[in-house]
């Protein structure tokens, strides 16, 4: 028998991709602790509010393989909780005709054959009014995309793993990590032993990892959330079935402009840029670069003639990038038992289920249905020796 404070696997972080791995590790019956450091739910993460895109609208093939299977399993999460997770809207994806990223992408979705229309500049005015399409831009909208409703998925999700006998003690940080054939985890509140460790903290990541010996090449990034309102009420809605949208590149941003149709404000539509100032987690509000801002007014002011160019509302978010915007899915380096799952480069939502299912794979020691050569750690140490 296993006392109060043993465990066969304890997950550190309920943000999305914590919530997915303790989720599957309950399914498969194993006794399991979801520790967070906030009351939740909580907004200091990457995981809060109430939209995120799902698309399968990739450059590479993997992650629209993967996608394959997300999609199947956001459709298992909403049968089991009982809830409504994701709306299909499409997504508009611009970009300048010739550039590469836009037609790599293009092609990726052809090749895989996703669903999707293709625009000229002729017909993109009848179907979307209220866009306007830059000169020697070309348009295409992937069907199938859409969007995931954010908080209530890690609610749900938290409430199944429940269900599944999981325990979840919220308002409890980690403070120190011992590796050991059992692993001892500190926190706040008490002491943990557990014969697996699966580190899915997100910004916080590298503060863990410390007490582990390697620290990975994470950026903490600060993104300004925007919401612009629109002139007339209406004409960018969710229930008008205007898209999400993506610019790969243009004359405003060499960085993506993104966008979700209003939805969680009424009448106002979320508008970022895919870019933002490093931070530290825990001072995130001290940090008020508003640069990004002035790109997003013009794109705004150009693009969406229906929006007024100043935000009505500004949120934050935080992203955690890896060097090549890929994730991190491996065991740590020189512990088998402590499984990582971070860097997720303002991307990672969509994949919330699949990379459960692929962090309780390693964790169990199972070879996960995915080749994880994109996401391993070794990658950074071939440029990186000093890493380890
Ligand atoms: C503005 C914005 C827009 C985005 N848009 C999209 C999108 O459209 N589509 C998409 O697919 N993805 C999108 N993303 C990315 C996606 O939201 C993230 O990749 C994802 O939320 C990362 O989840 P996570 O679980 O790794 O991190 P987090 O949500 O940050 O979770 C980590 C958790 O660990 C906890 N923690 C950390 N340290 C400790 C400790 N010591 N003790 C206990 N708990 C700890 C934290 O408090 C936190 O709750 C977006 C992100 C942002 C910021
Ligand atoms: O993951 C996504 O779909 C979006 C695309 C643009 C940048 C932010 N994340």
């Amino acid at each position: 028998m296993m006392s109060d404070s043993e465990f066969d696997c304890v997950v550190i972080g309920a943000g999305v991709q914590g919530s997915f791995t303790a989720y599957q590790l309950a399914k498969r019956k194993k006794k399991t602790l979801l520790l967070e450091q906030f009351v939740l739910p909580h907004s200091r993460g990457s995981s809060h509010g109430q939209t995120r895109i799902i698309r399968k609208a990739y450059e590479e093939d993997f992650y629209v393989r993967m996608m394959e299977e997300s999609y199947k399993l956001w459709t298992q999460m909403e049968k089991e909780a009982g809830v409504k997770l994701y709306r299909q809207t499409g997504l508009l994806v611009m970009g300048p005709e010739n550039n590469e990223n836009y037609q790599i992408r293009k092609k990726t979705l052809l090749k895989n054959n996703v669903p999707m229309e293709q625009l000229t500049p002729e017909n993109f005015g009848q179907h979307f009014p209220n866009v306007s399409l830059a000169k020697g831009h070309a348009a295409f909208v992937e069907l199938t995309a859409g969007v995931l409703y954010a908080d209530r998925t890690l609610k749900a999700v938290q409430g199944q793993f429940q269900k599944l006998g999981g325990v979840i003690r919220d308002n409890e940080k980690v403070t120190n990590i011992k590796p050991g054939s059992l692993v001892t985890v500190s926190t706040s509140n008490g002491v943990y032993r557990t014969k697996r460790l699966v580190i899915a903290a997100g910004p916080w990541t590298n503060k863990l990892l410390v007490d582990t010996g390697i620290q990975l090449p994470l950026e903490v990034v600060r993104i300004n959330v925007c919401y612009w309102r629109e002139k007339v009420q209406g004409s960018y809605d969710v229930k008008q079935s205007f898209p999400c949208f993506l610019q790969t590149e243009g004359e405003e941003s060499s960085d993506h402009i993104y966008g979700l149709p209003a939805n969680e404000y009424p009448g106002m539509v979320k508008i970022c840029l895919h870019a933002g100032s490093n931070t530290d987690p825990d001072q995130r509000d001290q940090q008020t670069d508003r640069s990004d801002i002035e790109t997003l007014q013009r794109f705004v002011s150009r693009r969406f003639p229906g929006l007024f160019s100043e935000p009505a509302v500004v949120e934050s978010c935080l992203y955690t990038v890896t060097p090549d915007d890929h994730f991190v899915l491996d065991h740590h380096p020189a512990y088998r038992n402590i499984v990582i799952g971070a860097g997720f480069s303002g991307h990672g939502f969509k994949f919330g289920p699949v990379v459960g299912q692929i962090l309780c794979d390693l964790s169990l020691g199972e070879v996960p249905s995915f080749d994880l050569s994109p996401f391993r750690i070794r990658r950074f140490q071939a440029k990186n020796k000093s890493l380890l």
